[in-house]
């Protein structure tokens, strides 16, 4: 009901917990409050927050344009709808190592469970886009200790990403992980790994847990759950694909409705006001007041 009851500084106490335990964690991307609720229910293990989804949610391209402010008040939002953690993508920070301390603040106090900050040169792109820049090793290193200095919650996990492994190949993948985790980073991000060989070899590079990106239309094949497993990955994350799925569902019934007027045939394909009215918990609200749910709803779709 009206919010998830655990406190932030428990969902990162529970999330490390479980993280050091060594299993995969999974967590596909909320591209709105209410998913992350259906996150939870579905039976996954956390909530992501991607950048790119922030971003075209707002119509935008995954460029650098959303503000902080932004970012943290889309974080709030999701984070504390669900009992599970949720972990946000900060780009690069917010620009100089100041802004990306104070972009850890923003966004321990928004209630997520940790952040990924990238090494990306700004204007940033998607990480599975060709013709990215990153920054040196000093600028990368000093954004990951601003990160972890800034931190007051030690269970406020701080991810590096590097993006190099497109730019400069595998093996300065290997050397920028080894140096961000010198520098503080309590999990690798390694973005736009070509095979699984690829990310069994960062596995054996470094200690921390390890993140999967498995978005679609990539440069990484969409490995199971079960191949990241066995190749020692510790998160997985499918970042954009709610969003996805719910935009192409949403353009086949567009055209459906447009096509012959009526959206008699899609009923199937929609969630049910039963399922929604569940999912936003409607008898709950009956501890305020017994006449808010005062009601039946017929689950059969006609
Ligand atoms: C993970 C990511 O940073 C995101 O913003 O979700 C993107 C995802 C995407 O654009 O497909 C990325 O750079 O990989
Ligand atoms: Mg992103």
């Amino acid at each position: 009901m009206l919010y998830a009851k655990t406190p932030a500084h428990e969902k990162r106490r529970a999330f490390r917990e479980r993280l050091a335990s060594g299993e995969l964690l999974r967590f596909p991307g909320a591209f709105n409050p209410l998913s992350a609720r259906l996150i939870e229910q579905r039976g996954f293990e956390g909530v992501y927050v991607s950048g790119a989804v922030l971003a075209a949610d707002l119509g935008l391209p995954d460029i650098g344009l959303t503000t902080l402010s932004e970012v943290a008040g889309r974080g709030r939002q999701i984070a504390r709808m669900t009992e599970l953690p949720a972990i946000i993508d900060a780009d690069t920070g917010f620009g100089e190592p100041m802004n990306v301390a104070r972009t850890v603040q923003e966004l321990e106090d928004a209630g997520l469970a940790g952040l990924h900050i990238e090494d990306q040169v700004n204007p940033k792109r998607c990480g599975h886009l060709d013709g990215k820049q990153v920054v040196d090793q000093h600028t990368a290193l000093q954004r990951i200790a601003a990160a972890v200095d800034a931190r007051r919650d030690e269970n406020f996990l701080i991810m590096a990403r590097t993006d190099i492994r497109a730019v400069e190949g595998l093996d300065a993948a290997i050397d920028r992980a080894k140096a961000l985790v010198d520098a503080g980073a309590d999990a690798i991000f390694p973005e736009a790994m070509a095979t699984l060989a690829e990310f069994e070899a960062v596995r054996n590079a470094v200690d921390v847990p390890l993140l999967a990106n498995m978005t679609e239309f990539g440069k990484s094949d969409l490995f199971t759950v079960d191949q990241l497993r066995d190749v020692g990955m510790n998160l997985v994350i499918w970042p954009v694909s709610l969003l996805r799925l719910a935009m192409g569902s949403a353009m086949r019934g567009l055209d459906e409705l447009e096509a012959s007027g009526s959206l008699q045939t899609q009923l199937d394909q929609m969630q049910h006001r039963a399922e929604l009215y569940d999912l936003v918990d409607y008898p709950g609200y009956n501890h305020f007041d017994t006449d808010i749910y005062n009601f039946t709803i017929t689950k059969e779709r006609p």
